[in-house]
């Protein structure tokens, strides 16, 4: 049994990296941590995001565990097309060895990137959108936009699998 700590108590997030191990046939345990992102709390870029990923999974890595996980979200303007959700990951292990992967990129509504232009979150400005709560613990925007199609916790599933390549000789 190999031992994993994850940048985040999102759960969300913690089933994803669950999911992740069980579908690779790793016995894994998993457990969340609490650490900064280094970034903003809402990035705005792919680079942001994925040293979001990144500065968790470092910060997330200690001696207990043999892999440490930091999987973001964020934002990327892609012109003419607006505003886009962009998922990013990162894999460290005990010698220092990082992988990274990113996931979906979905556009999104003009009435939502307005609002994230103005400063607000993704997470608060979805729920308000949908009329949810906690929508970035579950299914995540992805699953709003996708009618439940593609879950958040889907998208960085995929992600840690294709971040944990690099480890595979
Ligand atoms: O507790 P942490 O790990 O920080 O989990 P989080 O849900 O805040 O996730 P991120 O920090 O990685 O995401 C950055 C911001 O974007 C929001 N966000 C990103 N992807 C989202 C999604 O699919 N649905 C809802 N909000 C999302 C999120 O709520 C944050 O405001
Ligand atoms: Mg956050």
């Amino acid at each position: 049994m190999i031992r994993v700590a994850v940048g985040s108590k999102n759960p969300a997030k913690l089933r994803a990296v669950e999911a992740a191990f069980r579908r690779m046939g790793i016995a894994a345990e998993v457990v969340g941590v609490t650490v900064p992102s280094g970034v903003s709390s809402q990035p705005f870029s792919d680079n942001e995001t994925l040293t979001g990923a990144i500065n968790r999974a470092k910060a997330a890595i200690s001696n207990g565990y043999d892999f440490a996980i930091g999987l973001e979200g964020g934002v990327v303007e892609t012109p003419p097309y607006g505003l886009f959700l962009c998922n990013w990951g990162a894999i460290i292990d005990q010698i220092g060895e990082i992988g990274v992967s990113g996931g979906h990129r979905l556009q999104l509504p003009e009435e939502i990137a307005k609002e994230l232009r103005k400063g607000h979150e993704l997470g608060t400005v979805i729920d308000r959108w949908a009329n949810g709560a906690n929508i970035h613990k579950n299914e995540g925007t992805i699953g709003i936009l996708t009618r439940n199609q593609i879950r958040r916790e889907q998208v960085f599933e995929d992600v840690v699998i294709c971040a944990y390549a690099k480890f595979i000789k």
